[in-house]
């Protein structure tokens, strides 16, 4: 069985922001801006020595006011160091969203977490989103995602960390990506083969923007969903990037209007405009639709609180 990306629930996850939990001030910048969903991380922004300081940093924001409109992320040390359990008390004490496990290498990791949430009944929304962001990682990435289909998985989401794979892996940085792009495709492929969605790397030259829009166009190309951003300037053009422009809607609108003409029933291929259009361009095209719904929702929700 085949599931068509176009089936699956749409979530807006354009614009992923990390915020270091140790930086309080940053923390409290994630209410005013304007991205789709929030990792406040306690991994690698972090130092050893003040992860307890980095935990109590996110309860304090966890219990002042709730982050309205975006989805929270916790990303939790590896459960293999000396800070991962503590992180998954405060996790399922915080009840996020989804959880991040970083370094994921095989689907055990991800069932280690799912098992440790059940354990503590955890709600069944809180979710999990793995990075793929180690050599084994990439060459397991079809079998992390098929464990998001086993009964009772929480696997929501993969996001590729290409900081770690370079170290790992001695691949320099590069505009174009060209020796990433095949494993970056395999991460996409992989969430498409099973129904989750996959977020593009950071990308580290915060000011270089024709570099960021480079990297987002080529990251929509290829498939995913968004990319995880380190930095507040890069929030409106991966939105843009990664939402469906007006033209696309206009012409996701167009082939919904031909379909919906009676001239149309019973047919699964019709002529648009000297255009073969196929029902699953319909597919397609309400899912578009329905994103630009949830997007104008979003712009009207947040202009109502300024
Ligand atoms: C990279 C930074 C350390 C730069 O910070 P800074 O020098 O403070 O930048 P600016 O002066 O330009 O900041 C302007 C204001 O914006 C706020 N700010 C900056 N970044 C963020 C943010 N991420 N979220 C919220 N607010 C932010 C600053 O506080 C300034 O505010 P104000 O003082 O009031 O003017 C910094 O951007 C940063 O720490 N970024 C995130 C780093 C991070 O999360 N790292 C972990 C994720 S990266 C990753 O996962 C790699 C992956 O694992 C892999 O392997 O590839
Ligand atoms: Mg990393």
């Amino acid at each position: 069985m085949s599931r068509n990306p176009a089936t699956r629930s749409v979530r807006l996850r354009r614009s992923v922001l990390s915020v270091p939990a140790i930086n309080p001030r940053a923390l409290e910048k994630t209410h005013a801006v304007d991205c789709d969903a929030v990792i406040f991380d306690l991994e690698d922004s972090v130092a050893p020595e003040r992860k307890a300081e980095a935990r109590e940093n996110l309860r304090n924001f966890f219990s002042a006011r709730p982050l309205e409109g975006k989805e929270r992320i916790i990303r939790i040390n590896d459960l293999s160091t000396n800070f991962g359990l503590a992180d998954m008390e405060l996790v399922i004490a915080l009840n996020p969203d989804a959880v991040l496990l970083p370094k994921v290498d095989e689907p055990q990791d991800v069932m280690a977490v799912g098992d440790l949430l059940s354990e503590a009944d955890a709600p069944e929304d809180l979710r999990i989103w793995a990075m793929i962001e180690t050599p084994r990682g990439i060459l397991n990435a079809a079998v992390i995602a098929e464990a998001g289909r086993t009964p009772g998985s929480r696997l929501d989401c993969l996001v590729v960390g290409l900081n770690d794979l370079r170290k790992e892996t001695g691949v320099l940085p590069e505009p174009g990506r060209s020796y990433l792009v095949p494993w970056l495709m395999q991460v996409v492929l992989a969430v498409s083969a099973y129904g989750l969605d996959a977020i593009d790397s950071v990308f580290n030259d915060f000011r270089d923007e024709q570099g960021f829009d480079a990297e987002c166009l080529q990251g929509r190309a290829m498939g995913f969903a968004g990319k995880m951003l380190i930095h507040p300037a890069q929030i409106e053009p991966a939105n843009r990037h990664f939402g469906p422009d007006q033209a696309a809607i206009t012409e996701a609108e167009a082939i919904i209007s031909a379909f919906a003409d009676p001239a149309s029933d019973g047919l699964n291929v019709i002529n648009a405009g000297g255009r073969m259009v196929e029902r699953l361009h319909l597919v397609q095209a309400e899912s578009l639709v329905h994103k630009a719904c949830l997007i104008a929702a979003r712009q009207a929700a947040a202009r109502k609180t300024m």
